[in-house]
């Protein structure tokens, strides 16, 4: 649906040039929940508003159902964008209108007529949960009752995509969790394409089906949530990992004293729920101690992570690894 190809952005500042995209490309596919993490400055914003060309590239083209948006005229640009909702890190409503006139808002701007304007506002405030605080202003609503109306104003002309720019990270961890269900839900309920920018890896666990790391202008990394969750390939990865409490490389501290094969495995789905460890231990005698381990879920799909150390024959660790392959574990020795 959206392919980001050769992305340039340069801006200059006194005494120096920046950067901000150095040649970005990226596919988004219809339907999809996809994350961009990175570190403050890494290119995150600028990227973001080249899906709706907030920002215009140097270089490069943004391909959207086929069309090359940064060809398109004035009026086609317009009309595309009413296609495209954004909500923002600090909700940027207008305080001195009531929540149905800001959820109204660009409905106006379309020239909708009145009536239809306020059936519409209606139906989005009660899908966002706020169908009895029409008539309030935001000051008497909480951060995360705000950030509901920009979500419903975003909402309120159909879009197909919709954009969030550090939509959560103004708000607490509770508020935080009950923002990014709703946005799950609408993804789910709407089966709108859902584009966010974040620092926050636990943003990226929850809600998106696939990611893409910005370093310095450039992705470093893609892919499915859990690959990049299990097996991080770049460094900007993993310490942004390790900073969320999802460290893959504890266990390099204990490795030290301990005997025996060091394995990594890594389960998802179905068989993190099986008790393999304990069969392969008590079937092929090999003793296993566990020197670090994740268990959770990303985006409903159970996954495990276990770094083991492996004492038994030779034979006995080449059958433990066969039979784990074959229930779906990854296996990889970290030390023979
Ligand atoms: N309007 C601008 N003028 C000059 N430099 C800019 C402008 N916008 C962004 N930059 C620079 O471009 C780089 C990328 O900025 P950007 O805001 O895209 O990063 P980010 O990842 O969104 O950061 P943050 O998480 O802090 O918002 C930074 O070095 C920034 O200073």
């Amino acid at each position: 649906m959206i392919r980001l190809e050769n992305l340039h952005k340069t801006y200059a500042a006194p005494g120096r040039i920046s950067h901000a995209l150095a040649g970005v490309d990226l596919r988004i596919s219809q339907g999809e929940v996809f994350g961009i993490i990175g570190r403050s400055g890494a290119g995150k914003s600028t990227l973001i508003r080249m899906l709706n060309l907030l920002e215009r590239p140097n270089e490069g083209r943004v391909w959207v159902n086929g069309q090359d948006i940064t060809q398109f005229s004035d009026a086609q640009l317009r009309d595309y964008r009413r296609r495209v909702g954004m909500v923002f890190q600090h909700f940027n409503l207008l305080r001195s209108r009531t929540v149905l006139d800001n959820v109204r808002f660009p409905l106006r701007l379309a020239g909708m007529p009145r009536a239809e304007q306020d059936a519409r506002a209606n139906e989005v405030l009660a899908l966002v949960g706020l169908g009895e605080h029409a008539g309030k202003y935001p000051r008497q609503l909480s951060g995360g009752q705000q950030q509901r109306v920009g979500i419903a104003r975003a909402l309120a002309s159909r879009p197909e995509l919709l954009l969030c720019d550090e939509a959560t990270s103004a708000l607490d961890p509770e508020t935080t969790q009950s923002i990014l269900r709703l946005l799950l839900d609408i993804n789910q309920r709407l089966g709108l394409t859902i584009v966010l920018i974040t620092h926050g890896m636990d943003v990226i666990r929850t809600v998106c089906d696939r990611v893409a790391v910005i370093d310095a202008g450039r992705i470093v990394e893609q892919g499915s949530v859990l690959d990049v969750f299990l097996h991080p390939q770049h460094a900007v990865t993993q310490s942004l990992l390790s900073e969320s409490g999802m460290d893959g490389e504890g266990w390099r501290d204990m490795a030290h004293g301990v005997a025996g094969r060091l394995l990594r495995l890594s389960f998802r789905g179905d068989a993190t729920a099986q008790p393999m460890l304990s069969r392969v231990s008590r079937e092929l005698s090999v003793d296993l101690s566990i020197l670090q381990g994740s268990v959770g879920s990303i985006k409903g799909t159970p996954y495990g992570q276990l770094v083991v150390s492996a004492q038994g024959g030779s034979t006995a660790l080449e059958q433990m690894e066969t039979f784990l392959s074959d229930k779906g574990v990854k296996c990889e020795v970290l030390r023979p």
